[in-house]
């Protein structure tokens, strides 16, 4: 694994500052796991107080524009989030494809502009129940990635590190039912070719992590998986307890 598992909790559309004590517990403890690095992505709204007090976890947004200011009212661009001390953005999750109608083409160029702010990206991928069925899952998780991810010339400018995959099916998002680890495998496998595809060697520095239900009790066999590079979780990420269970598992993996 080229780099520590990267542990990121999704708060979606959840939290006020009444949660503020549940990040200051996990970003507290998660100076126990220096095997792991740890993440949060709460609403904007809680950015700014969440960063001002993180220590050892970093913080970032579930969103950005693809400008820097401007006439787009309820939006926030990349520029505002580093601003407002995160480190990093989600982009291109299924709900926001979904319930936005993003393309793979603006998540792109979303990408781009968050790595000109300096922030880290995290693309999001991942088929429908149909797709799968169908029998396309693999090919159109790899055409995602291929018009999703930031341009080569920019990739190859920065570090690696920067760069995540979220290989997040969205019939396992929200739902209790988990992939299949060898499908996770199989299709991170697919994932890795296409980023190699892309960016030659510096798509073997890409995380690739894995999202969709995971828990306290799924997340050691997830994270152990060949090619699975951390975790973008959802539900579990909400409270201290489930979140660091998940942690913890990381960090047992990563020794492994
Ligand atoms: O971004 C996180 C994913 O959508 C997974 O959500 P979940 O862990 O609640 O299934």
């Amino acid at each position: 694994m080229p780099h520590r598992p990267y542990i990121v909790g999704n708060w979606k559309m959840n939290g006020t500052r009444a949660m503020l004590p549940e990040a200051r517990a996990i970003d507290r403890a998660a100076g126990r796991y220096p095997a792991v690095q740890v993440a949060l992505a709460p609403p904007f709204t809680l950015i700014q107080a969440m960063a001002g007090e993180a220590q050892a976890i970093g913080i970032g947004g579930q969103d950005c524009h693809v400008a820097l200011k401007g006439a787009h009212t309820g939006d926030i661009s990349p520029a505002m989030l580093d601003d407002s001390g995160a480190s990093f953005a989600i982009l291109g999750h299924s709900e926001r494809r979904a319930d936005h109608g993003e393309t793979s083409e603006l998540v792109k160029a979303k990408a781009e502009a968050a790595l000109g702010c300096g922030l880290g990206v995290i693309v999001c991928v991942g088929e429908t129940l149909a797709q799968r069925d169908a029998g396309e899952a693999e090919a159109v998780v790899k055409a995602q990635v291929r018009a999703s991810m930031p341009a080569a010339e920019l990739a190859g400018e920065i570090a690696p590190g920067r760069i995540s995959v979220a290989y997040e099916p969205v019939w396992a998002i929200g739902t209790g039912r988990v992939a299949a680890v060898a499908d996770v495998v199989a299709m991170h496998r697919a994932i890795r070719a296409t980023l190699t595809e892309l960016y030659g060697e510096v798509g073997r520095g890409v995380r690739i992590l894995y999202g969709g239900s995971v828990n306290a009790d799924n997340a050691r066999d997830l994270l152990a998986a060949e090619g699975v590079g951390g975790a973008l979780v959802g539900g579990a990420s909400l409270t201290a307890e489930s979140f660091l269970a998940i942690v913890s598992a990381a960090g047992i993996a990563a020794e492994a």
